[in-house]
């Protein structure tokens, strides 16, 4: 109905922009036509929002029975379409079956059964510390969900990267939009396809498109913004999430260093750093980015990664089953231009019909070479030669902050000084990867890396408003008098007392000393009628006593 309307008045305008203007009347009627479409799609974006967020206001999400049978339904989806979900995956990014389940499904059933485990602590109130002023009343923090929530999530991993913080934010007893990502559209598919059948169908929402559908969801009011993508567009959605003062997650990006120091085991060193910089073909936002060492290390280097590269992925890279390839032709060509005047070591080899990059090795490459200027996000590693640990630090200090850091030594020392001179979103030190798997770290970024974090609590939390609530009596207002006006010197030098903690001896006494009358006042009261018999008792022995003494 919304539509035809949009359509007549389309050709009316246009029609009448035509003769305005001066164009052809098919070339106004298409602008107008197509502002039509973007009118209605703003309209449609609006009602599907509208829709959840009446599901939210139905209460129905937030007691904690509903939030742990969701989170159990979505258990049941993973497990029962297991098969759905990897092949989907395994179109996406011509991924194994098997590496799939590892990197994805793994991650998701471990975050679902460790919130199911912890929930019900979690959302309960935690009473917190009182001062003199609040010692008689209730204080605690409730945790509250934050009402209707957009995920927008990336196509390198994209089950883990929308459903993970579906978890949080369901666990957070919030309302849900995901919008997955339309380069990884197997996954997107599915998963619009699959959640439907096994979660609330009003609560929790999936909105496939691209960047048209994005830009008009983001002009929509939510109450978070969790983002998972490169940082140019983390500043389109942070700016979109500004104009209704809407609090943003954002998940993005960088180069993360790879220091290695010359006192370490580089066969071990080699064969960690080759499996997360060459998992899902370099497309891992927390792969080592590059290598930052001493020069006279380089060949080594070079010689044990090719030998792990042979063991992993046998002499065929291409056949290998565990070697994936670039998502897309434009990312493809992106990661080629980044080869051009380098010095390959290892690799090269590339196959544009299938966007093969073989696992590739750059040395002495220059800082202010292209390849040093963007994350790299394919199988490229770049070895930047550097003289010592403090020119290391000195090198990473001078660029944006990574989402990652990594520094393998055997000197303990080295690698405490490294975290504390530098600033990253995480740091694993002599591995790569594995703070991500730890759902008891925060993950995130810092600075152009990122803002928030999720995983575990940090992900019930961040979909969580932390409410303060002091319940007060309506009894006891003589306290409240030192509150009110008029002020005096006497009420603020109490004030002080009260909430500064600065102890006055002489207050403390006279404060001491009222106490102590109150609880003798209480006493009184309270023994009012045992204390009146005792003193008739004594009164008429005394009397008795003083008679008896005059008869004699
Ligand atoms: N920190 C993390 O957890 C994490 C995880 C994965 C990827 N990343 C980073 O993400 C980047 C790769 O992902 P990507 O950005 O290529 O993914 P992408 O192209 O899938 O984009 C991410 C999302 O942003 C949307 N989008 C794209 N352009 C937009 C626009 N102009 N306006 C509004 N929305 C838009 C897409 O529809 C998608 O849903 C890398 O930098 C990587 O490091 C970070
Ligand atoms: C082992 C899975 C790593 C997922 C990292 C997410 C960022 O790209």
């Amino acid at each position: 109905m919304f539509m035809v309307c949009i359509e007549r008045w389309t050709f009316e305008i246009g029609n009448f922009l035509a003769g305005l203007i001066d164009m052809t009347e098919l070339g106004a009627q298409g602008i107008i036509y197509e502002l039509a479409l973007v009118a209605y799609m703003d309209q449609a974006m609006e009602r599907e929002v509208q829709r959840v967020r009446q599901a939210f206001l139905s209460g129905r999400s937030r007691p904690l029975r509903f939030r742990l049978q969701q989170l159990e339904a979505l258990r049941r989806m993973v497990q029962e379409r297991e098969k759905d979900i990897l092949a989907a995956i395994a179109a996406d990014l011509c991924k194994s079956e098997l590496n799939a389940y590892s990197q994805e499904v793994i991650t998701v059933l471990g975050e679902i059964d460790f919130m199911l485990e912890n929930l019900p602590e979690w959302v309960t109130a935690k009473p917190v510390k009182k001062n003199l002023l609040t010692m008689m009343d209730e204080a605690y923090i409730q945790p509250q969900p934050l009402g209707v929530v957009l995920i927008i999530g990336a196509w390198n991993y994209p089950f883990v990267l929308i459903i993970q913080p579906l978890i949080g934010a369901i666990a957070a007893g919030n309302a849900v939009i995901i919008k997955p990502s339309e380069l990884s559209e197997n996954t997107a598919k599915t998963v619009a396809k699959l959640l439907p059948q096994y979660l609330d169908q009003d609560l929790y929402v999936v909105i496939n498109g691209g960047v048209e559908e994005t830009t008009e969801l983001l002009k929509q009011r939510f109450d978070h913004i969790f983002y998972t993508g490169n940082t140019a567009v983390g500043k389109i959605v942070m700016e979109a999430a500004a104009k209704h003062l809407t609090p943003v997650t954002l998940e993005l990006g960088g180069k993360s260093p790879c220091y290695i120091d010359k006192d370490c085991d580089l066969d071990i060193v080699c064969r960690r750093i080759t499996w997360g910089k060459y998992m899902n073909c370099g497309q891992t936002c927390i792969a080592p980015d590059y290598i930052l060492c001493e020069a006279s290390l380089q060949s080594q280097i070079v010689w044990k990664i090719k030998e792990t590269v042979k063991e992993f992925y046998g002499e065929n890279i291409k056949e290998s089953p565990d070697y994936e390839r670039i998502i897309n032709l434009r990312h493809f060509k992106r990661i080629l231009s980044l080869l051009e005047g380098q010095k390959i070591a290892l690799g090269g080899e590339t196959d544009e019909a299938t966007r093969y990059i073989a696992p590739t090795v750059l040395t002495d490459v220059d800082p202010k070479t292209k390849v040093m200027q963007e994350e790299i996000f394919g199988p490229v590693l770049p070895i930047v030669p550097v003289k010592n640990v403090d020119e290391a630090i000195d090198f990473i200090n001078e660029r944006e902050k990574p989402l990652a850091l990594y520094v393998f030594s055997h000197n303990h020392k080295l690698i405490k000084r490294m975290i504390d001179e530098t600033s990253s979103g995480g740091v694993t030190g002599n591995d790569v990867i594995m703070h991500f798997t730890l759902n008891s770290f925060p993950f995130g970024g810092v600075g152009s890396s990122g803002m928030g974090a999720y995983h575990g609590k940090h992900s019930f939390d961040t979909f969580s408003h932390q409410r303060p609530c002091l319940l007060k009596s309506l009894k006891r207002e003589g306290a409240n008098k030192l509150r009110y006006p008029p002020n005096s010197q006497s009420k603020v030098d109490w004030g002080k007392f009260f909430l500064l903690r600065r102890f006055n001896k002489e207050k403390l006494g006279l404060l001491v000393l009222t106490f102590l009358g109150i609880v003798a006042a209480v006493l009184v009261k309270k023994y009012q009628a045992v204390l009146r018999r005792k003193a008739l008792l004594i009164f008429l022995v005394v009397h008795r006593l003083r008679w008896s003494s005059k008869q004699r």
